[in-house]
């Protein structure tokens, strides 16, 4: 199996892209594999409802299948709209045909699409014996409530036990394992689902969201499970997981703004805040400022980190100034708290402000000892500029915001050259830290939103105080190997016993190392 599973989707369409195929392909590609297709039936439809299908004749739905298995070793199925007897017949001789024949079988997941979102049929009513068939044909099966009561050909569960034991009957007959939904159940609070076979339940109870953007849930949780089951995830794991996903894809939803019937949910709400690079304030100063940040790469202080050679003293040096400049950054991020416009950004800065203090104590404990750090010129000149920025909060937070982006950024490139005989080991192993990352990009939000409501020559000043930042972070990295360092730390024990104090005490991104 390849590190990113290979993942078909065999179902019908929603040009929308909230449900069927291309519902589909978005769950698989946010979980980690790699989505392809083959087309049941072209649906009409929308968030308000389906207008008509179109199947393409059954030996074509061959053909595609066919295409796909005779190039490409595929790691898991997932079967959504099967549509008719014709259809269903193709899919499982082709099913059964890849099953004996490939090295490794996919795992097989099966959506039995009845009805949609909107009180549309998908199925034709005489294929139901034939999706019953199928079942023992796969995996894992994923009914929701009224689809489970015609797979046992019994009255809708009205209650979660009830539908437990539905689901427990549908295992036995087909011998397969089956992903209970309870999606349809009423009632506040929960939103339970369960993995059940014959002799055992994993419940997940989940949060219940109050709304409207249901379209496609089922077609992105068998998906999702599929991907999963393919990246090595037992059903009851794949579950936990698919769950936490999709409640949180639930709740991103309504911002998609998406029709005006039963909107899409969010499949890549998981990435959002690190996909700040389209079409945003933030993504064009990051895009303007590309000279700089190559320059940083470029600097003979961060090669050398990433390579082991660096002289300690200079490293040392870099760190006694990063202390110095914590202590002040720490100011500007409570000062950024006091002008926040919400509870929310006041309490993001002021943690950080926390952070920074603590984190400068440490760096001053175990490098500096009791001696005062004298601040270079490139030092002051950057503490300089962000207490000029001070005045209003956009300009502000603009100023801020490339000591954490920039950091989170370069950092992920120094972790990747980290191994266990790195002469910095100590130190790279803590960049690229995802609490820093996730900070990283909460402050790119706020920023975003900042800009987004700044009037026009606050804006330009927003720029400014950016890209000044961005300039002195340039110059904060040069700054030690370019021969503008006096003798601002004194010392006080030898460099040995404070690298290995320094080493077990500080991160090198201190003030976001304990968020
Ligand atoms: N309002 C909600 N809040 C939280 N989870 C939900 C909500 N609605 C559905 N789900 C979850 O979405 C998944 C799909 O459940 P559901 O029972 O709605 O399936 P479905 O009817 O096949 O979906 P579809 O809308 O695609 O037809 C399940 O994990 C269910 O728990
Ligand atoms: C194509 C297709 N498959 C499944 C569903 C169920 O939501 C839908 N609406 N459309």
């Amino acid at each position: 199996m390849s590190a990113i599973p290979r993942v078909l989707s065999i179902a019908g369409t929603d040009p929308t892209g909230g449900a069927g195929l291309q519902a589909d392909l978005k769950s698989i590609g946010a979980l980690g594999g790699y989505g392809m297709g083959v087309v049941t039936a072209l649906v009409a439809q929308n968030t308000c409802g389906v207008r008509s299908v179109h199947v393409p004749p059954a030996a074509f739905l061959a053909e595609q299948l066919d295409a796909v298995s005779d190039d490409v070793t595929i790691d898991a199925v997932k079967l959504g709209m099967l549509h008719s007897v014709p259809l269903i017949e193709v899919v499982a001789g082709w099913l059964a045909r890849v099953r004996s024949s490939a090295p490794a079988a996919p795992v097989v997941v099966l959506d039995p699409v009845m009805v949609a979102t909107s009180g549309d049929r998908l199925l034709d009513e005489k294929a139901e014996v034939a999706v019953r068939r199928l079942c023992a044909q796969v995996d894992l099966v994923t009914p929701n409530l009224p689809e489970l009561a015609v797979l046992v050909d019994e009255a809708p569960a009205r209650t979660w036990p009830d539908a437990i034991g539905q689901a427990r009957r549908l295992a036995r007959a087909s011998g397969t394992t089956v992903l209970l939904k309870g999606g349809h159940l009423t009632g506040e609070g929960a939103c339970p689902d369960a993995i059940v076979t014959t002799d055992s339940v994993h419940e997940v109870l989940g949060r219940r969201v109050l709304t409207t953007n249901t379209h496609g849930t089922g077609c992105s949780l068998s998906s999702a499970m599929a991907t999963l089951a393919a990246r090595g995830l037992d059903w009851p794991a794949a579950l936990d997981r698919a769950k936490e996903w999709l409640t949180g894809a639930l709740e991103h939803g309504a911002a998609l703004d998406v029709g005006h019937g039963h909107g899409p949910v969010d499949h890549f709400h998981e990435l959002r805040p690190r996909m700040t690079a389209t079409g945003s304030w933030t993504a064009a100063r990051w895009h303007a400022n590309a000279a700089v940040r190559e320059a940083v790469d470029a600097c003979a202080f961060v090669v050398t980190l990433g390579d082991g050679t660096l002289d300690r003293d200079q490293f040392h040096w870099y760190l006694a100034q990063d202390a110095y400049y914590l202590g002040e950054y720490s100011r500007l991020l409570a000062r950024a708290s006091t002008l926040a416009p919400t509870r929310e950004e006041q309490v993001f800065w002021a943690r950080g402000a926390a952070t920074a203090l603590e984190e400068e104590a440490a760096l001053h404990r175990s490098h500096v000892g009791d001696a005062s750090v004298e601040a270079s010129p490139t030092t002051l000149a950057y503490v300089g500029h962000l207490h000029a920025a001070s005045g209003e909060y956009a300009e502000l937070v603009a100023a801020l915001l490339p000591c954490y982006w920039l950091y989170a950024d370069v950092g992920e490139r120094l972790r990747a050259l980290d191994h266990d005989r790195h002469a910095f080991h100590d130190w790279l192993g803590t960049y690229g830290d995802p609490a820093f990352v996730q900070a990283a990009s909460e402050a790119t939000t706020i920023v975003e939103r900042a800009a987004h409501h700044a009037p026009s020559a606050v804006c330009a000043r927003m720029v400014k105080a950016f890209d000044r930042s961005m300039a002195h972070e340039l110059a904060f990295f040069e700054a030690p190997l370019a021969g503008r360092r006096a003798p601002e730390v004194q010392p006080s024990t030898s460099v040995s016993d404070r690298r290995t104090s320094a080493a077990s005490s500080s991160s090198p991104i201190p003030w976001a190392a304990s968020h």
